[in-house]
C-alpha cells in the first residue's frame, strides 16, 4: 500500500515537471512566433510533414520552386497535434523557418497507444499497409491476422508480402502455399518478393507507386532490408537520430516519411513498424475479419460470441466451409488476447 502511494506521488511529480517544461517550451514558441509573424512571411500555400519534433515540424513545400525542399516550421497556437503525412498550409519564413497556418483534413489516420494507454494518431494520410512475412521466421497466421484487422479497422488498404522467397523450399513448402492460398481466396492482394535476390522488387516498387505506405512485421522478416533495397543509399534511422540529438524533451523517435526515388512514398518508424499490436475491441476483430461481414448480426442471439452457441450464423458458415478453419482459429485466439473487459 505505502509502496503504491510513493509510486503515484512519484508519477504525479514527473508528471508536474513534464508540464513545466512543457509549457516552458510554449512559452518559447510562442515568443518566436511573435517574431517571425511580425517580419516578412511568404504567401500561403499546401505542404506535406515529413517529420515531427517536439514543438516543431518538417514540412516539404508541395508546390512552385520550391516543391521537394524541406522547411523548419514553427505551429501556430491551437492547431491540432500534427502528424507525419499531414497536408498543412504553412507560410514560409525570411531565415528558412516557417509557420505552419492550418491542417488540412485526414484522409486516414494510424493510431497508438500513448505509454499512458491513450489513443494518439502517429501518421495521416496512409493508403497501404504492407504486411511482411516470410519463411523464417515461421510465419503465424495470428499475427497476419492481427495485421489485417487493424489495417480493415483504420481503413487503408492491406498489401501482403512475402519476404525471402529465395527461402522457399521442399520442406516449407506446402505449409506456405496452404497460408498464401487463406489470404488469396479471401481476395487480399500478395506479392512474394526477395530483397536480397530482387525477384519481385520490379512489381512492389511498382504497386507503392502514387501510394503511401508503412511497412508491419514481425521482427526479422526482412523490414529494413525491403526498404534498404526500395531507398538505396539512405539511412531510415535518420529520423530517430536527430530527434536524439535535437535537445527536444522528447525523446521518442519520430515517424518520418520518405520519397521512393521510383513513386511513392514510406512513412516509416519503428513504433509505426508494430502498428497493429496494440488495442482493439471485440467489435473490431469482429469487423475486421472481412468474410464475417454479411454474417454478422445474423446470429439467434444478439449477443453471440460465435462460441457453441445454437443458431450461430459463424458457426454454420465454418460448418458449410464458407469461413477457413484457420481464421475462426485465429479469430479467437486474438479474442483470448483481449483484456477480460471485453471479451
Ligand atoms: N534469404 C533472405 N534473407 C533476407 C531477405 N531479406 C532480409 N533477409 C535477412 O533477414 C534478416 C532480418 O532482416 P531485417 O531487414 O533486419 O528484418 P526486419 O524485419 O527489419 O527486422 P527488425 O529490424 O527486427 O524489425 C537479415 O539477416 C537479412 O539479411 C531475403 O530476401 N532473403
Ligand atoms: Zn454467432
Amino acid at each position: 500500500m505505502a509502496k503504491r502511494q510513493l509510486n503515484r506521488r512519484q508519477s504525479w511529480r514527473i508528471e508536474k515537471i513534464q508540464q513545466e517544461r512543457a509549457s516552458r517550451a510554449a512559452r518559447r514558441e510562442s515568443k518566436a512566433l511573435d517574431e517571425l509573424e511580425g517580419g516578412d512571411l511568404g504567401p500561403e500555400q499546401t505542404g506535406l510533414v515529413i517529420a515531427h519534433f517536439g514543438v516543431q515540424v518538417e514540412v516539404e513545400a508541395l508546390i512552385g520552386e520550391q516543391a521537394g525542399q524541406v522547411f523548419r516550421c514553427h505551429l501556430r497556437a491551437n492547431l491540432p497535434p500534427l502528424v507525419t503525412g499531414d497536408q498543412v498550409v504553412w507560410r514560409p519564413g525570411n531565415q528558412g523557418i516557417g509557420v505552419i497556418v492550418a491542417q488540412l483534413p485526414r484522409h486516414t489516420e494510424l493510431c497508438r497507444p500513448d505509454p499512458r494507454g491513450q489513443l494518439k494518431p502517429v501518421a495521416a494520410n496512409v493508403d497501404l499497409i504492407v504486411i511482411v512475412f516470410a519463411p523464417l521466421p515461421e510465419p503465424h497466421a495470428n499475427l497476419i491476422d492481427r495485421y489485417l484487422v487493424a489495417a480493415e479497422h483504420a481503413g487503408i488498404q492491406p498489401q501482403l508480402l512475402l519476404n525471402k522467397a529465395d527461402l522457399i523450399d521442399a520442406q516449407n513448402e506446402t505449409a506456405l502455399n496452404a497460408l498464401l492460398e487463406v489470404y488469396r481466396s479471401l481476395g487480399y492482394p500478395l506479392l512474394e518478393v526477395s530483397a536480397h535476390q530482387g525477384d519481385g522488387m520490379a512489381e512492389l516498387q511498382r504497386r507503392l507507386d502514387g501510394k503511401t505506405a508503412v511497412f508491419v512485421g514481425q521482427s526479422g522478416v526482412g523490414k529494413s532490408s525491403l526498404v534498404n533495397s526500395l531507398l538505396p543509399g539512405i539511412d531510415t534511422r535518420v529520423g530517430a537520430l536527430s530527434e536524439l540529438t535535437g535537445k527536444g524533451t522528447h525523446t521518442t523517435t519520430t515517424a518520418r516519411l520518405f520519397h521512393f526515388p521510383g513513386g511513392g512514398q514510406l512513412i516509416d518508424s519503428p513504433g509505426i513498424r508494430e502498428f497493429g499490436l496494440g488495442h482493439v475491441s471485440r467489435d473490431d476483430v469482429e469487423a475486421g475479419f472481412i468474410e464475417f461481414r454479411d454474417l454478422l448480426g445474423r446470429c439467434r442471439f444478439r449477443d453471440c460470441k460465435h462460441d457453441r452457441e445454437p443458431g450461430c450464423a459463424l458457426l454454420e458458415a465454418l460448418d458449410q466451409g464458407r469461413i477457413q478453419p484457420q481464421r475462426m482459429d485465429s479469430y479467437r485466439h486474438i479474442l483470448r488476447s483481449l483484456p477480460e473487459t471485453d471479451y
